[in-house]
């Protein structure tokens, strides 16, 4: 019988031989392949976490005792564990979450997937314990090498440091890469930890020690009872976490069960706040992932297990058009440089580090950082390009507006992955950065509709010298081409005109205009309306904002604004155009459509479109008839 078909329980997980576990580690990493090769996910994060996930639901007590997962994006095996096997809709609607999900499972707590948030999710949970007398209660925060290079988790660390009774457990799972290797000096403090002299003499000993080791049931008491003895001179040496006041155990290998029980079973015996650093591969147990140069299968689509390869072409078709006009934008631009907060790859900067490996700037998983220091970068007279996905621009807002924006810094911000991006869950919606820019003064907007407005935003944006420039499209593969049958106005100014006809005498006069990937939608609005007799033009105002007069004044003369974007529709640019038009006074109603800010479960986009009445025929019905 497999132990996974066995685990019908947590207390058959305790009861467990090391062999069983050796034997279920192996049967849940060819589930992982079999069922993420399927669906798509982040399967070498989780391949690297097997061993580490077995550990702590043997050794804390989840719920009792708080389990967190920093992104989120690592607990496929925690689910597994919990009960929850059915990975045959992964990220889809009616099937798991990738992340955790309180929806799912009491033993899930924290739903967003931004990184570098757990260690201040647990100090919390720690701190209302403690407040609450519930002084047998642990709380684990699994950080990964990589969250641990975001901001938060150094101020959450500064303050767990000085906690001296918090049963606060840091599990760092140092796989040594974000997608790429982690990158500047916390992660050659990690290396040196993980090289250091103890940890070799750590495992020997341990090894040895458990070679004569007790019954396989007490397997963690042995560990602990026969390590005891000798841990107090293989403790890696100083490190800052030390130095800092936190309590530091390892490192120990992610990938043997009794060092990492036995090093977690120490670490709950603390009482304090102690951080265990795992050494753990991502990848582990699939060659595949194992020789992934690029990032040992981070993220992947769906693909043939037996060969690791996509079952479909490249899904980014967006982020290759950038890609591709980085680099030679770069060929002509001595003051272009690139950044990248740790996805290089993903949002198309690896071409462009290819051949100017000097202009571009992995700054880890630290987006504020990033945008102050393209600040400071453009003060020096580069001209920075930050390429991020749109959703972890919110975290780096405050950045943008006052040290961008306040200093009119020609900063150029290439948001991927903006509007809804559908299953990677709801914080990796890219919904809100639109409402979000309105509030910023003098950067300029675009959103382009095709591969060609792209190129041609992206240009237009770094002509910009006078201030923060900001160009935003989706995720996914690109559109067919979408010309104008004409343009209005120059420059910033211009409005393209996708589609136009003349109405019968007195029909109402609509102006549709689409942003973006919403440009198709609104010439097939347009068209309908078109069909019943009314006055229509489609537009695509390309630069988005600050509103153009072309299009203030076209908006102006017509009835009826029908406005639809990829971004939240409560503040959103149709909000803006609307509060415009009556700052001027005009009678124009305009129907704004885009994303209800209310979060939402895992869906794809196809589905949330439908959900949020984004399909040509939900807008036409809703914008009514003229009669
Ligand atoms: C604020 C933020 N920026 C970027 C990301 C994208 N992202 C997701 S996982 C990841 C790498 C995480 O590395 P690490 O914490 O070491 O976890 P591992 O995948 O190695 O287990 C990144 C950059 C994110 N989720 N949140
Ligand atoms: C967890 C995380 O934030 C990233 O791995 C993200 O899920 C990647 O998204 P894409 O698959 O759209 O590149
Ligand atoms: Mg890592």
């Amino acid at each position: 019988m497999s132990q996974l078909s066995r685990l019908t329980s947590i207390d058959v997980l305790r009861r467990m031989t090391p062999s069983e576990l050796r034997a279920l580690s192996e049967e849940i990493r060819e589930f992982l392949v079999d069922a993420v090769s399927k669906t798509g996910g982040h399967l070498g994060p989780n391949l690297g976490v097997v061993e580490l996930s077995i550990a702590l639901h043997r050794v804390f007590d989840s719920p009792k005792d708080r389990l967190v997962f920093d992104t989120g994006h690592q607990s496929y095996v925690h689910k597994i564990l919990t009960g929850r096997t059915d990975f045959s809709a992964l990220r889809k609607r009616g099937g798991i979450s990738g992340y955790p999900a309180r929806s799912e499972s009491i033993h899930d707590i924290v739903e967003n997937s931004h990184a570098s948030t757990a260690l201040s999710w647990a100090e919390g949970i720690a701190r209302a314990n403690r407040i609450k007398g519930l002084t047998d209660r642990s709380v684990v925060a699994v950080i990964g090498d990589g969250a641990l290079t975001g901001g938060m988790s150094w101020e959450a660390l500064n303050t767990i440091a000085d906690e001296d009774d918090t049963r606060l457990i840091v599990v760092i799972n140092d796989n040594g890469r974000s997608y790429e290797p982690t990158i500047g000096g916390l992660a050659h403090h990690l290396d040196a930890l993980r090289t250091a002299r103890g940890y070799e003499k750590f495992l020997d000993w341990g090894k040895r020690t458990l070679k004569k080791g007790g019954t396989p049931g007490n397997m963690a008491y042995d560990a602990l009872h026969g390590l005891k003895k000798g841990v107090k001179d293989v403790i890696a040496p100083q490190g800052f976490f030390e130095n800092l006041g936190i309590k530091y155990i390892g490192p120990v290998d992610g990938h043997d069960p009794i060092a990492v029980e036995f090093a977690l079973t120490r670490a709950k015996a603390f009482g304090g706040p102690v951080l265990v650093h795992v050494i753990t591969e991502k990848g582990r147990g699939y060659r595949h992932a194992e020789n992934h140069v690029a990032d040992r299968f981070h993220a992947v689509g769906v693909i043939h297990p037996e060969t690791g390869l996509p079952v479909a072409p490249s899904r980014f078709g967006w982020t290759s058009v950038f890609a591709e006009e980085m680099v030679k934008v770069a060929r002509k631009r001595a003051d272009v440089v690139g950044i990248t907060a740790a996805m290089l790859h993903p949002v198309g900067l690896a071409p462009m580090r290819e051949e100017f490996p000097d202009r571009v700037f992995d700054v880890g998983i630290a987006e504020q950082h990033a945008v102050t220091s393209a600040a400071g970068l453009a003060f020096g007279g580069m001209h920075p390009v930050f390429a991020v996905y749109a959703t972890f621009l919110n975290r780096a807002y405050d950045q943008l507006l006052l040290d961008v924006a306040l200093h009119k810094a020609p900063v150029t911000f290439m948001l991927d992955r903006a509007g809804i991006t559908g299953d990677d869950g709801a914080s990796h919606n890219g919904m809100w950065d639109l409402a979000l820019m309105r509030t910023v003064p003098g950067i300029r907007v675009a959103v382009p509709r095709d591969g060609d407005e792209l190129v041609a935003q992206f240009h237009e944006a770094l002509d910009e010298d006078g201030g923060p420039t900001l160009v935003r499209y989706p995720k996914g593969s690109l559109p067919e081409a979408l010309p104008a049958q004409r343009s209005i106005g120059e420059g910033y100014d211009r409005v393209d005109v996708l589609s136009e006809a003349q109405g019968e005498e007195g029909a109402r006069r609509v102006l549709v205009v689409g942003l973006g990937p919403f440009a198709p939608t609104a010439v097939a609005v347009g068209k309908t309306l078109a069909g019943r007799g009314e006055h229509v033009t489609v537009v695509d105002p390309r630069w988005v904002l600050p509103h153009s007069p072309t299009l203030i004044d076209l908006a102006s003369a017509a009835d009826l604004v029908v406005h639809i974007e990829d971004g939240l529709v409560d503040g959103g640019i149709g909000d803006s155009l609307r509060d415009e038009l009556a700052r001027r006074g005009s009678a124009t109603q305009v129907a704004c459509f885009g994303i209800p800010k209310d979060f939402h479960t895992t869906a794809s986009r196809a589905q949330l479109i439908e959900d949020f009445g984004l399909t040509p025929e939900a807008i036409v019905a809703s914008v009514g008839t003229d009669a």
